[in-house]
């Protein structure tokens, strides 16, 4: 496994000098964060990345890494960020746009300072998913995608995962006054009303 690229010259030129707009897109699993991208990409033009979906391609492409990834996603554990940060890095650069938001990360403390270390970049906001464990639970058992940590042990680990390593991340922007907080108990259509607020009228695609 190589190092992160830590020179904003070489990995981020082009992104820094887009400014680009980042959104943090967090909330546990199955609170909507996927299903809520798709509607904000329609509606304003964003490049979904999600780091779980980048992360499953990476093992479905036979990468040196695909196995460690495919335990640790069993498992319900947070691989680690240099992995996941090539490939947002990668996915960014070869994107065309310059407004993202990125799913399911930062996931950890190691995430957040990571990604700030090697592309110099804070986010805009933070969209924060909040949503009851047995809601999350119930969607999570009824998706059917054939995801291979939609069963109800690896479920419960990574309910633990997000209380004792997602929400201190969700908290520390929360600090900084970045986090805006939906209700995602409710119906798609309700949550993404407030989603549409958040991102506001203006910004919104002819
Ligand atoms: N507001 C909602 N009400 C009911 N079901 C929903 C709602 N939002 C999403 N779902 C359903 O719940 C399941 C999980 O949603 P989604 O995949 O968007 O969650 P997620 O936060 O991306 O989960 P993960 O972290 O596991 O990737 C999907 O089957 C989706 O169709
Ligand atoms: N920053 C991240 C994001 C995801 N993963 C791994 C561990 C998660 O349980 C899994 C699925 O993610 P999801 O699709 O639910 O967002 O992917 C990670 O290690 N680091
Ligand atoms: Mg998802």
């Amino acid at each position: 496994m190589g190092s992160v690229e830590t020179s904003n010259k070489d990995t981020n030129g082009s992104l820094l000098n887009k400014n680009p707009t980042i959104v943090f897109v967090l909330g546990g699993p199955g609170s909507g964060k996927g299903t809520q991208c798709a509607n904000v990409v329609e509606h304003f033009g964003y490049t979904h990345l999600s780091a779980g979906d980048l992360l499953r391609a990476e093992i479905k492409s036979g990468s040196e890494n695909g196995t460690m990834i495919q335990n640790m996603i069993k498992e319900g554990k947070i691989v680690p960020s240099e992995v996941t940060i090539k490939l947002l890095q990668r996915a960014i650069q070869e994107s065309g746009n310059d407004k993202f938001l990125i799913d399911g990360f930062p996931r950890n403390e190691e995430n957040r300072a990571a990604f700030e270390k090697v592309t110099g970049i804070e986010p805009t906001f933070v969209l924060y998913f909040d949503c009851p464990e047995e809601e999350m639970e119930r969607r999570l058992l009824s998706r059917n995608q054939g995801r291979e940590d939609d069963n109800i042990e690896t479920i419960r680990k990574r309910f633990k995962v997000f209380l004792e390593s997602s929400l201190p991340v969700i908290n520390y922007y929360d600090a900084k006054g970045k986090v805006r907080k939906i209700d995602a108990a409710r119906p798609v259509e309700e949550v993404f009303e407030s989603a549409k607020a958040v991102f506001g009228p203006k910004t919104e695609k002819a």
